[in-house]
């Protein structure tokens, strides 16, 4: 039984546990959940009623999550005077398996990023995003039914690291001496050396095997097409270059991949094509051939960009879902790809969608799929019928804007 100082864990419903590298999923798990800032507490309270919908009809009563509100985020800080109490952080390490809400992160100064810092302390180094084309959906490009694709983007290193150091301050100038005399030439290019802020990419080969080891299990397990690794290769040749190589080498290495017409291109032996492009010219690539892109490998940053933009061809990132996964030991937070969205905190306004598909995510993850079809379906019958929150009402022609509690309720009677 886990401790808690400020929490009190269920009486009720047990944990998922792991054996022999698999989840074992009781009929009650206890499911720790974070509501989230800003749109947190509206898109929360729809999602959940989705989630048990789902489970009560799937499995009539013989399952059922036992939801455990663990706080993070303004909540936290409110209640117990932490951003990201310790409670929290066990309570997603005991119980393995979790959902989040979005998490504020001031720009510039402030407290660094939550989410970041969850991932981060959880080591959940795979940010497993999969954007898709719902039927009826308009969007801002001609042909969206042609964009599906699954992000990995690695979670832990990358820029998200957080080494910088502000202009100004003495760590600066103590880097500052360090480079200029240990790498004079190097430090001789900064172009304005008395007023700069300094920031360190570490970007790993065990880090960059992982997640590219991940994305090719992946997808071998789905029958995919193509991996692209995507990376600034060209300019950052020791860390995003290197991130390419690497995933090359792995591919050869551990799963057979075999260079054709002059390489650096690879094929494993059951035809999946292991490919490369430059972050830019895939930007551009997407929108005007998006069916050359089946799963994409990505460092973090990257991954970032590449998940809302990726997002806006198919509807926008009010239904982009995600999660954040360990697959070596099974720890996984699922949440939605968008933010807090501040001017629409408590309105009941938003779309629930990314919450509820990054949900649709956690039960397939758990071995649950019926609840999980369950929710795919009442989510394209909803959007079908034109039943849709103020963000994609935008979009689709002749529909109607509900709320974004209606549009739970939506989900719900079309499962
Ligand atoms: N994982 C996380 O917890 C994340 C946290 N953040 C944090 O969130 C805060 C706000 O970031 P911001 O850059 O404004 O990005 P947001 O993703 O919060 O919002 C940007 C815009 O996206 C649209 N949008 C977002 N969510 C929804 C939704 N559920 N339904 C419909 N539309 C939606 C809205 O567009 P419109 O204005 O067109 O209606 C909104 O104004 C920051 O502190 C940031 O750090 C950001 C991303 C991820
Ligand atoms: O942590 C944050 O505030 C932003 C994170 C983010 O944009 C993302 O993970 O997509
Ligand atoms: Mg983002």
């Amino acid at each position: 039984m886990p401790q808690f100082t400020h929490l009190t864990a269920p009486t009720d419903g047990a944990p998922i546990t792991r054996q022999a590298d698999a989840l074992v999923v009781p009929d009650r798990p206890i499911l720790p959940f974070i509501e989230g800032d800003g749109i947190g507490a509206d898109i929360w309270r729809a999602s959940v009623r989705v989630f048990d919908a789902a489970v009560q009809k799937a499995y009539g009563g013989s399952r059922q999550v036992v939801w455990f509100e663990v706080l993070a985020g303004e909540k936290a800080f409110n209640t117990v005077n932490e951003w990201l109490p310790a409670d929290t952080l066990t309570a997603f390490r005991e119980y393995l398996v979790g959902i989040k809400g979005p998490l504020t992160t001031p720009v510039g100064g402030g407290i660094r990023s939550l989410n970041v810092a969850l991932r981060q302390e959880l080591d959940l180094y795979t940010c497993l995003r999969p954007v898709r084309y719902f039927n009826g959906m308009e969007t801002p490009v001609k042909r969206p039914d042609l964009v599906d694709m699954v992000i990995f983007r690695e979670n832990t290193e990358d820029i998200y690291a957080g080494i910088e150091f502000a202009e100004g301050t003495p760590e600066v100038e103590q880097l500052k001496q360090l480079l200029k005399s240990a790498f004079p030439k190097p430090y001789g290019k900064i172009r304005f050396p008395d007023s700069v802020g300094l920031g360190i990419k570490p970007v790993s080969r065990e880090g960059t095997e992982r997640l590219v080891r991940a994305a090719i299990e992946y997808s071998i397990a789905n029958k995919r097409k193509s991996l692209t690794l995507v990376h600034k290769g060209n300019i950052m040749k020791f860390t995003e270059g290197a991130f390419r190589d690497w995933g090359y080498e792995l591919a050869k290495r551990e799963f057979g991949a075999v260079e054709f017409d002059g390489g650096p291109w690879c094929k494993l032996p059951g035809g999946l094509v292991i490919k490369d492009v430059i972050a830019d010219a895939f930007l551009q690539q997407i929108l005007t051939r998006p069916s050359e892109y089946d799963v994409i490998a990505t460092l973090n940053l990257n991954g970032d960009y590449i998940s809302d933009a990726l997002a806006a061809q198919v509807g926008g990132i009010g239904i982009a879902p995600g999660g954040n996964i360990n697959y070596a030991t099974g720890h996984a937070v699922f949440e939605a790809t968008h933010g807090t969205a501040p001017k629409y905190a408590n309105l009941d306004k938003v779309n629930p969608g990314s919450v509820i598909l990054s949900g649709e995510m956690m039960f397939r993850f758990l071995g649950w799929p019926e609840a999980a079809d369950l929710i795919i379906h009442g989510l394209e019958k909803a959007i079908d019928a034109k039943t849709v929150t103020y963000d994609l009402a935008r979009l689709i022609k002749g529909s109607t804007e509900v709320s974004c509690s209606k549009f739970g309720d939506a989900v719900i009677s079309h499962m």
